[in-house]
């Protein structure tokens, strides 16, 4: 009978090392093969160091070749097991890769109620305005609000069949899907979340969740810099963090540790910027009056003093509170300077995740260019 070493690597690019995802060939598992007469010897490395793990690629090689190349072809494997060696990058996103979401943005604060939740609202709904398929996860452990902002607060996410599986199907209004924990809690109990229970409940809304296709993920972190962030934001793939904070002295402390809390060593999420919000405060009838009732230009010193990004400021308006609790962000009102301000910052937002996935697919990098007008982006 007669073959070739082609025949083989043909035959083993139909199979998978167990929790490697990919064609034992793509994932360069096979390190060698020889053939002669009926006889073929396969070297290959495996990272799961299981006995079963080993038997079970022993007996999808040699049954796949025995199919696809000849019946009677004796087949030698040789097994090594080879843990894959950490790499340590800058651009490193860590926990699991969610292939069907390109980007998943963090929105964090390190003071409460700075506005990061109204900021996240308006910023999703600028990119769905820009023509982005967007999602937002409340992941306010302590006071989940999004679903009030969107004006969903009555609806629960429905449970769908995804490929024989369970998915919870989010809630979608003004063209952002939702998942928060305040769909699953009562308002009028405090739950207590620790770390690992909330990373593993947050786990499940962006893992279960039938997301579809999206181009960004933004996730409403909880305010602080405490062992409940650490876990959300360790166990997730973050590409970027925004940082909200007004410009007070106090709210700053904490926004500088938030910035900290993503560059250390162990969570190493690039911080894509810092938002001033309630930058000074506009009477809606003399909207050229500026009072900086908390201080002027505060975040943007921070910002320039942490060298980091200073991604642009939104002012103190009551319309921007109305809107936020009726369910209807201020981001929806064509035409207005706050509309405008929100779409300016979610462009630098997103010049700023395409300088830090510059290693993505041109391709890719492009279409987010060209959708969102960002025709600035120096790269
Ligand atoms: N620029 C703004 N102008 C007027 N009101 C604002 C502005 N930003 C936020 N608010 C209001 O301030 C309050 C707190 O905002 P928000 O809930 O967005 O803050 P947060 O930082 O997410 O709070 P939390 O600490 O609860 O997570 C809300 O009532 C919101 O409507």
């Amino acid at each position: 009978m007669s073959f070739t070493k082609q025949d083989i690597y043909k035959a083993l690019e139909t199979i998978t090392a167990p929790g490697e995802g990919k064609s034992l060939i793509e994932n360069n598992n096979v390190t060698n093969v020889v053939t002669f007469g009926d006889e073929v010897i396969v070297d290959v490395t495996i990272s799961n160091p299981t006995l079963q793990a080993k038997k079970k690629i022993e007996s999808e090689i040699s049954k796949v070749i025995k199919i696809a190349v000849g019946e009677k072809i004796e087949v030698k494997i040789n097994v090594k097991v080879e843990k894959p060696e950490p790499k340590e990058t800058p651009n490193q996103i860590k926990g699991k890769a969610i292939p069907n979401i390109k980007n998943i943005i963090a929105i964090a604060s390190g003071k409460g109620g700075v506005g990061k939740s109204t900021i996240t609202s308006n910023v999703a709904i600028s990119l769905a305005k820009m023509g982005f398929s967007v999602g937002v996860l409340d992941a306010d452990v302590y006071g989940p609000s999004q679903h009030i902002m969107f004006d969903v607060e009555k609806a629960r996410p429905l449970s769908v069949k995804v490929d024989g599986r369970s998915k919870m199907q989010p809630v979608e209004n003004y063209g952002v899907k939702l998942l928060s924990l305040g769909f699953f809690t009562n308002p009028d109990e405090a739950v207590i979340w620790r770390g690992p229970m909330a990373s593993k409940a947050l786990n499940q809304l962006i893992f279960d969740g039938d997301w579809g296709e999206l181009d960004f993920l933004l996730i409403d972190l909880p305010p602080g810099t405490g062992d409940v962030h650490l876990s959300i934001v360790q166990a997730l793939p973050i590409n970027g963090a925004v940082v909200v904070s007004t410009p007070q002295n106090i709210a700053l402390a904490d926004a500088k540790k938030g910035v900290a809390m993503f560059q250390q060593e162990s969570i190493n999420v690039p911080v894509l910027g810092i938002i001033e919000n309630m930058a000074y405060f506009t009477p809606e009838e003399l909207p050229n009056n500026k009072y900086y009732i908390f201080g002027k230009d505060g975040a943007k010193n921070l910002a320039i003093d942490i060298k980091t990004k200073f991604l642009g400021e939104i002012p103190l308006v009551q319309s921007i509170r109305e809107s936020g609790d009726v369910g209807h962000p201020v981001a929806l009102q064509e035409g207005t300077v706050l509309e405008k301000s929100f779409t300016d910052i979610t462009k630098e937002i997103v010049s700023e995740l395409l300088k830090r996935n510059s290693n993505l697919p041109p391709t890719e990098v492009v279409r987010i260019t060209t959708m969102s007008g960002c025709s600035s982006v120096k790269k």
